[in-house]
């Protein structure tokens, strides 16, 4: 019986991927957190949005590349509360590509690589959608780009929020989780493109970062 449970959890827990993506397997020291609570907790943080959320459509602001992937499963999550009937969130999406990691480091420096027209956020009310808050130079730099549009509200969901000397202290509306100061990879969070193929948000050890260093 006992070990029934142990596997009916480890099963939902890892959302059925007990493994780790094979190919990785040598350049991580440990899983943080599983597939399977990440689904559980971004459900939750979809409850609490659509809870939050007054009126007039929203726009979600998709931070890549490393937001893609909590973008689209937050986005599936506020879609079901939709269709369920219990709220109705007019949503739209939005992209823009920020860069400014080199290996595990900030380069300090954050570019906009590329966006759609940000004036169409001009009096909307923006939902700004990222994997991870680590310095917080991204986020300051996004909302400060941000402002110039005049939207008529700004929020921040992030998956991740890392507790490190080096933030600026900026914590966003939303938060999935906290992690200690570690580089985490995985689920779409990469170590230079790497990684973002990893089926759990693990943290990566000096083997991975030797072997995909730049
Ligand atoms: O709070 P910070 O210290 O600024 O770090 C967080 C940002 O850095 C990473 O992006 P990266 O520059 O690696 O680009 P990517 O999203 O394409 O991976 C991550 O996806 C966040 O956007
Ligand atoms: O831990 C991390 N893992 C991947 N990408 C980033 C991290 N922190 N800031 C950017
Ligand atoms: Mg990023
Ligand atoms: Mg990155």
């Amino acid at each position: 019986e006992i070990e029934h449970i142990i596997v009916t959890t480890a099963k939902r827990l890892f959302s059925g991927d007990v493994l780790l993506t094979k190919h990785y397997e040598d350049d991580v020291k440990s899983v943080l957190i599983p597939k399977g609570l990440i689904n559980d907790r971004t459900e939750r943080l979809a409850r609490n949005i659509c809870r939050d959320v007054s009126k007039g459509p929203l726009i979600g602001l998709c931070v890549l590349k490393g937001g893609y992937q909590f973008f689209g499963d937050l986005m599936d999550c506020i879609r079901t509360i939709n269709s369920n009937g219990e709220q109705s969130v007019q949503m739209s999406v939005d992209f823009i590509r920020l860069k400014s990691y080199e290996d595990d480091q900030s380069s300090g420096e954050v570019k906009i690589i590329g966006s759609d027209d940000l004036s169409s956020l001009h009096g909307k009310h923006v939902l700004v959608v990222e994997d991870i808050v680590d310095t917080g130079l991204t986020m300051q730099k996004l909302l400060t780009t941000l402002q110039k549009f005049k939207p008529a509200s700004v929020k921040v969901a992030s998956l991740l929020v890392k507790r490190t000397p080096r933030s600026t202290g900026y914590r966003p509306d939303y938060i999935g989780f906290e992690i200690p100061d570690e580089f985490v990879v995985g689920y779409a969070l990469d170590y230079n493109e790497y990684f973002r193929d990893l089926n759990h948000i693990c943290v990566i050890n000096d083997n991975g970062k030797k072997k995909y260093a730049t």
